[in-house]
C-alpha cells in the first residue's frame, strides 16, 4: 500500500489522531517534512524507521513540544496546533519518553501519580485510588514504596506506562517501549500493551524491534529522512521494498 491510498481510515468515524502536512525542521535539518496520517480509535499503530529518521520529532509534534514548521494537527476532529504542549493531556494524549523519565527521590508510587497533576480536578480526587488501579493493572503494586533506581529497567518502564496511563488518556504514545530489554521482558511489555488496547486505549508506538511491532501492531508507518515512505497492514510494510532498503537492510547489515 502507498501513503496515497490509505491516508483516509476504511470506515467513516472521525479519526482520533489526523495529522496534515506536518513539518518539524530544526535549522536546516528537516526532522519531519510533510506528515500527513490518520488513527482511529482502539487501533496500535507503530512507526519503523531508522536512526534520525524523524520518529521521536513525530511524537514531539503530536504532543506539541516540538513547534510546527507547519502542518495542522486535529484531535478527536478539533484542531489543536495553537494548543501550549502543558494544555495537551488535557486533551487525553499521554507519552512515555525513549529514555526513562522518572524522579529519583520519589517513590514509585509519587512517580505515578505526577501523571495527574496537571489532571482535571474530577480525576485528581480520586488520584490515589486510580494509582492503585494502575500500578496493579501494569503490575508493580508491591514496588509502590521504592525508588526508582532501586527497580529493574524493565520496572521502571512499566513505572513510566503507569504514569502515562493514571490520568486515562485516549491516545498512549510510547516512544521505544522496550528498548533495552531482554526477549522474556518484551513479550511481557507486548502482551501489556495488547490488553491496554482490550481496555480501549489507541496506541502510537516507536520501536526498533520489528518482529514486536508486527505482532502487536494493527497498522504501520514507515519513516525516512522525515516523510512516510509505507503505511498499511504490517507484513504488507515491512515487505515493502523501499521499507526495507532505507531500514530493515540497513538494520540486517548493522547485525
Ligand atoms: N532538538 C533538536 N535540534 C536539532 N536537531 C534535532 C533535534 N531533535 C532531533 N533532531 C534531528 O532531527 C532528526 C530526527 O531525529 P529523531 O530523534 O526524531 O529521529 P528518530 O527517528 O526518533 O531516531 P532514533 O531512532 O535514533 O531515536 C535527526 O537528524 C536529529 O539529529
Amino acid at each position: 500500500m502507498t501513503p496515497d491510498d490509505t491516508t483516509k481510515p476504511e470506515d467513516a468515524s472521525a479519526p482520533l489522531l489526523e495529522l496534515d502536512d506536518v513539518a518539524v525542521h530544526f535549522g536546516g535539518v528537516r526532522a519531519v517534512d510533510g506528515v500527513s496520517l490518520h488513527l482511529r480509535e482502539g487501533l496500535i499503530y507503530g512507526i519503523l524507521g531508522a536512526n534520525g529518521s524523524g520518529k521521536s520529532t513525530l511524537l514531539g509534534a503530536v504532543t506539541r513540544l516540538n513547534p510546527l514548521t507547519r502542518g495542522h494537527l486535529r484531535f478527536d476532529g478539533r484542531p489543536y496546533e495553537n494548543v501550549p504542549a502543558h494544555r495537551v493531556a488535557h486533551l487525553g494524549v499521554a507519552r512515555t519518553f525513549q529514555t526513562v523519565r522518572l524522579i529519583d527521590d520519589r517513590s514509585v508510587l509519587d512517580n505515578v501519580l505526577l501523571g495527574l497533576d496537571t489532571a482535571d480536578r474530577s480525576k485528581r480526587k480520586h488520584a490515589r485510588g486510580r494509582a492503585d488501579e494502575v500500578m496493579e493493572r501494569v503490575g508493580i503494586t508491591h514496588l509502590q514504596r521504592m525508588r526508582p533506581s532501586e527497580l529493574s529497567y524493565g520496572m521502571q518502564r512499566r513505572t513510566e506506562i503507569a504514569r502515562a496511563i493514571v490520568g486515562t488518556p485516549r491516545l498512549l504514545l510510547l516512544d521505544e517501549p522496550t528498548a533495552g530489554m531482554n526477549t522474556e521482558e518484551r513479550d511481557e511489555i507486548s502482551d501489556l500493551l495488547r490488553s491496554l488496547q482490550q481496555e480501549g486505549y489507541t496506541q502510537l508506538l516507536v520501536e526498533h524491534d520489528v518482529q514486536m511491532m508486527v505482532t502487536v501492531c494493527d497498522y504501520l508507518f514507515a519513516m525516512n529522512f522525515g516523510k512516510l515512505i509505507a503505511q498499511g497492514l504490517p507484513d504488507d510494510v515491512v515487505a515493502d521494498q523501499g521499507v526495507r532498503e532505507s531500514y530493515l537492510g540497513r538494520q540486517a547489515a548493522d547485525a
